[in-house]
């Protein structure tokens, strides 16, 4: 198979900003933890005395963020959790700030989120496991129903971590499990990557996999193959959380001969998802520039590749945003962000039913007026006549 079998005819239009915020979009991975309202950090830890924050101005605040997380490393960039943990100890605080994050993505456009967090993070209150998920199921109801007031239609899952580098993993399993009728639709592991292999959590898989539940994993960002491998192979990851270095197994001849090893026919056999977040990778040093992002040759390649924040106060953006950093760096345009749309609905932890309800009820006929208003000119909010073309 040579690459360029593999280019789509690309979009003919540019999206502007505003049609891509407009355009519906599903988010699979997103940190409830690293997305918080720089506002909403300073209020809470005023009230809680928590005086650790490196500043109480907002907007220098989400600037510190995304500098300090700038760092070249997983590791450093996972530090500045510290702040926003230390304000989401409280039922009243994990509540307002899922309903912030469900109003904030419908904002966006995203029409579907699963949201995650490590409830084991949130536990220095006083609270209990259960009480932590509740809280947070409770606020994204809450922000659902207040983004449909406002005209946004959203509906949020949620996915609960373990820490890699803890022990609380088959807690968190069974967790995931109780809920998942409530709200939680799988499980992830995250934190560092090096050091702490996904099979430690080995219980916690087997456990899931007997019990048929939904699981991705955060692999392949700071360690290769082998960590992808033991993901998908060991603990049986239904998606990958990056994934990014599964180009590792991937070999460009110089005519332009692509092969792939193993592992990578296996994640792209298996229709494997990819939750691909650029900036996150750029910051962590998992890519080293927008153009050199595999992204986009994964995508060539057929790997079920969708589009994330994965956080977007550490990282200083949202979906619109990563949209527009692939539209200015490979020439995307509606129809590479319908794809990565529907390639995200597809791998939901929805019931089929729902993501083909979905798929097309709602993206399909959203991506069909995007291309129609494109044919017609007409101004992206409807209002002025378009001149004819
Ligand atoms: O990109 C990432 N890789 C690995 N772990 C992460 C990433 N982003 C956030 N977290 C970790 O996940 C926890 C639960 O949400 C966060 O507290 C953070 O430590
Ligand atoms: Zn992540």
């Amino acid at each position: 198979m040579t690459l360029s079998d593999k280019l789509p005819p690309q979009s003919a239009h540019a999206l502007d900003r505003e049609r891509i915020r407009r355009a519906p979009k599903v988010l699979l991975h997103d940190h409830l933890d690293g997305g918080l309202r720089p506002e909403t950090i300073i209020e809470l830890a005023a009230a809680i005395g928590y005086e650790n924050l490196p500043t109480t101005d907002p907007a220098a605040l989400a600037v510190w963020f995304r500098d300090a997380a700038d760092s070249g490393s997983l590791e450093r960039y996972l530090e500045t959790f510290a702040h926003t943990c230390a304000v989401m100890q409280t039922r009243a605080a994990l509540s307002r700030i899922a309903a912030e994050c469900a109003e904030d993505l419908a904002a966006d456009g995203v029409v579907y989120a699963e949201v995650r967090y490590a409830p084991e993070q949130h536990l220095a209150g006083g609270l209990t496991l259960d009480e932590v998920v509740d809280a947070v199921n409770e606020g994204f109801r809450d922000g659902e129903r207040r983004a449909a007031a406002a005209g946004h239609r959203i509906r949020i899952g949620t996915l609960l971590c373990a820490m890699r580098h803890a022990d609380r993993s088959p807690e968190i399993a069974r967790l995931a499990v109780a809920h998942r009728d409530r709200g939680v639709v799988g499980f992830d592991i995250a934190g560092g990557e090096i050091g702490n292999p996904a099979s430690r959590h080995a219980e916690a898989f087997d456990y899931l996999r007997a019990e048929g539940a939904r699981v991705t994993i955060h692999a392949g960002e700071a360690v290769g193959m082998d960590s992808i491998h033991e993901a998908v192979l060991r603990c049986g990851a239904h998606r990958i959380g990056h994934g990014v270095r599964i180009t590792d197994d991937i070999t460009i001849g110089a005519d332009g001969q692509v092969t792939l090893g193993r592992l990578a026919s296996y994640v792209r056999d298996m229709r494997i998802a990819l939750e691909v977040c650029p900036t996150s990778n750029l910051q962590t040093g998992a890519a080293a520039s927008y153009p050199e992002h595999p992204i986009d040759l994964l995508r060539r390649l057929g790997f079920r590749v969708c589009l994330n924040t994965d956080n977007r106060l550490v990282s200083g953006t949202t979906m619109t945003q990563e949209f527009q950093h692939l539209r200015d760096t490979f020439g995307y345009g509606t129809a590479e962000l319908e794809e990565f749309t529907v390639n995200a609905a597809k791998a939901a932890f929805l019931p089929f039913d729902e993501r083909t309800a979905l798929i097309n009820e709602v993206i399909r006929p959203g991506y069909a007026r995007l291309r129609a208003r494109e044919l017609s000119r007409v101004p992206v909010d409807g209002t002025a006549a378009a001149p004819a073309a």
